[in-house]
This record gives C-alpha cells, structure tokens and sequence, in this order.
C-alpha cells in the first residue's frame, strides 16, 4: 500500500510546526530506530552507574526523543490487569460510556467516543476511543485540572487495577524525572518536589482496526501529534504494532512493541523546559493490524503550580532561551482545550 500525505501542519505546545511531505522544519531527530533503555542501571545504588544511564537518555533524547525501558520495576501483572480492565470498558455499551462522557466533566476525565478527539488539525477525528483519568482530588474541581476520578457505575472492577498502574507510573515517572535531572546536569532530586504526581493523565485507548485499502489518512488512530507534558510512559501489547515516529528524513519509523518494555518519549513541557534541547518528537498510531488494539499512555507533568522557565543547563551564547516562563497547569489546560 502506498500511503500519500499533503503538507500540514502540525499544532504542538510550543507553536506550529510545518510537516512537508518529505521533512518537517523543526530539529526533528536524525534516527531509524528507536534506542532501548535498560533502567538497571538507574535503580543501582552507585552515582556513577545512574550517569551511566543518564547519559544514555541524554542521547536518545536529543537525538530521538523516543526510548523503550526495560527492567522498569513495573511488575507484569499490573500492566496485564490494566489492559484487562480497559478491554473491558470499552465492552461496555455506547450509553454506560457516556454517562461518563469527557465533555460534561471540568476535568478533562472520563470517556471520550470514536472520533470525539482530533489531535492533528488538519484531520478530521481519530478513530479511537479513550478513558481519562487523573491523580484523585477529592472534592475540588476549581482550579486548573483538579478533580475526581470518574468510573463507569457498572464496572466498578476496574477502579482498582487502574489506579494500581496509575500509581505505579508515578513510581516509574519519578524515577524517570531523577535521571532527566542528572542528564541535564542538575542534582538528582532538582523535580523531586514538582512531581507528586497529581500533573499526571493516563489514558485507556482502544483503537479498532482501520482497513488496510483505501486508508484515509485524514482519520487515523491517532493524527500526527506531539505531547504536552513533560514525557510520557506508554504500554503497548504485544504484536499489535500501531505507533510510528517521525524522523528528520520525514519517515516513519515503526515503535514496534517490545515485550517486557514500555515507550517513553518527550513532550512539548520538557521541550520547553531545555530549550528544544530535548525533542519533542511528532508522532501517530494507525492500526492495520485487523484486531483491536489497545494502549496505555501515561502522561507525567509536573505539579500544575510550577512554572516552567528555561533551564540554566540548557541556555548559552549560541542558545538563548527560545520560550517565555509559563505556569503548567495554565498550559496543559490550555492544549486540552484544543484537543478535544
Ligand atoms: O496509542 C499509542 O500508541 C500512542 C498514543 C498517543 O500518542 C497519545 O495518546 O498521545
Ligand atoms: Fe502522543
């Protein structure tokens, strides 16, 4: 199958970015495959061993901005129960899912409907369907993206294996943030304090089979996007492959699911934070594979009331700071906005 793409343009974060049918004209990365990450290292009780690792983020993430992890901690029935519980979910009836509908919440959390969502606004809707959740704040629902949890009232099973992943990716993500801190020359703990994990959105997407003929690549899974937050920890099942990444040649490459791993790539926050010294990467999902897909990404941003300024690390003569301080919360609502 041969695919044709017009020239569009893309809406991230951080401005529009143009993508011509064969390159895209902002520092995307020069690569054809997607590095792996192996996190021993950074759980091992030596400093030099954890800059070891960091330095291996530092490359893939000026150069890719896409990594896999292995030996992540994450045990592998947390993941499986998760995937459970959103195949499940998605069973339910289109009237149980919308009791819950996205739209009605302040939030941003709770179900979002086959082609309820456009991410690349050149599209007309991706052809997925989605359940949002968020760090549980009981009661509020004021500021910002604070707010409780929706759940479908008859399934209540699935609350628990949701938030057991929910909770185990702030682990993960924390743990991520310290060597992010250490590749970018900063003490370990500099994001300690900034990721509670409340400026954390996972999502249950399933994604139905797009037919392979006469593909219309205006209604993809999921339209060519970068992430807002800082970065995000994605699950995909086994040999379902869907997500490609888009490379300075302007092809894509495949991040064909790896067993035992999880995909991190860099958002617009963490692009913003060093000065595009990290990319945040464009990327799509498209499922030709004929069965159901389903994935989860977990998007980990830091606390809403920080502000995001360029980092002193990532500023010199011939960089100077590209973007304007802005407060998280402010900008994740605001890209949410757009989204939906
Ligand atoms: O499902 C995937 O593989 C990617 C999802 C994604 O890019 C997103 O939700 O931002
Ligand atoms: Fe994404």
């Amino acid at each position: 199958m041969t695919m044709t793409e017009d020239a569009a343009t893309v809406v991230t974060g951080n401005g529009p970015r143009k993508i011509l049918s064969n390159s895209i004209d902002l520092q995307p990365g020069d690569f054809s495959s997607i590095p792996v990450l192996d996190l021993t290292l950074a759980f091992s009780s030596s400093l030099s061993d954890r800059k070891k690792c960091a330095e291996t983020l530092f490359d893939a993430c000026t150069r890719v901005g896409f990594f896999y992890v292995k030996n992540h901690g994450v045990p592998e029935e947390v993941v499986s129960q998760c995937f459970t519980a959103g195949r499940d979910f998605f069973e339910l009836t289109m009237e149980e899912k919308m009791k819950i509908y996205i739209k009605d919440s302040e939030n941003f959390k709770g179900y979002t409907p086959l082609l309820g969502e456009n991410t690349d606004p050149a599209g007309r809707g991706d052809l997925h369907e989605g359940f949002d959740i968020g760090y549980d704040y009981a009661g509020s629902g004021e500021a910002k993206m604070e707010g409780v949890n929706r759940w479908p009232e008859s399934l209540p099973s699935i609350k628990s294996p949701v938030t057991t992943y929910f909770d185990e990716m702030v682990k993960l993500g924390k743990k991520l943030f310290q060597l992010f801190a250490v590749s970018l020359d900063l003490e370990e703990g500099y994001f300690d304090n900034l990721v509670s994990g409340k400026g954390g959105i996972m999502r249950l997407l399933h994604y139905p089979p797009q037919e392979d003929e006469n593909l219309d690549m205006k209604q993809l899974g999921i339209g060519a996007h970068s992430d807002y937050e800082c970065f995000t920890i994605l699950a995909q099942q086994n040999g379902v492959e869907a997500l490609q990444v888009l490379n300075k040649a302007g092809q894509w490459v495949g991040a064909t699911p790896m067993e035992g791993t999880f995909v991190v790539n860099v958002g617009d926050m963490m692009a913003r934070w060093t000065n595009d010294l990290y990319l945040s990467t464009i990327h799509r999902a498209i499922n030709r594979t004929g069965v159901r897909r389903y994935s989860i990404p977990f998007f980990f941003g830091v606390d809403y009331e920080t502000t995001i300024d360029v980092l002193e690390s990532c500023i010199s003569d011939s960089r100077p700071p590209k973007y304007k301080p802005i407060n998280a919360g402010d900008y994740i609502k605001q890209r949410l906005s757009e989204t939906y």
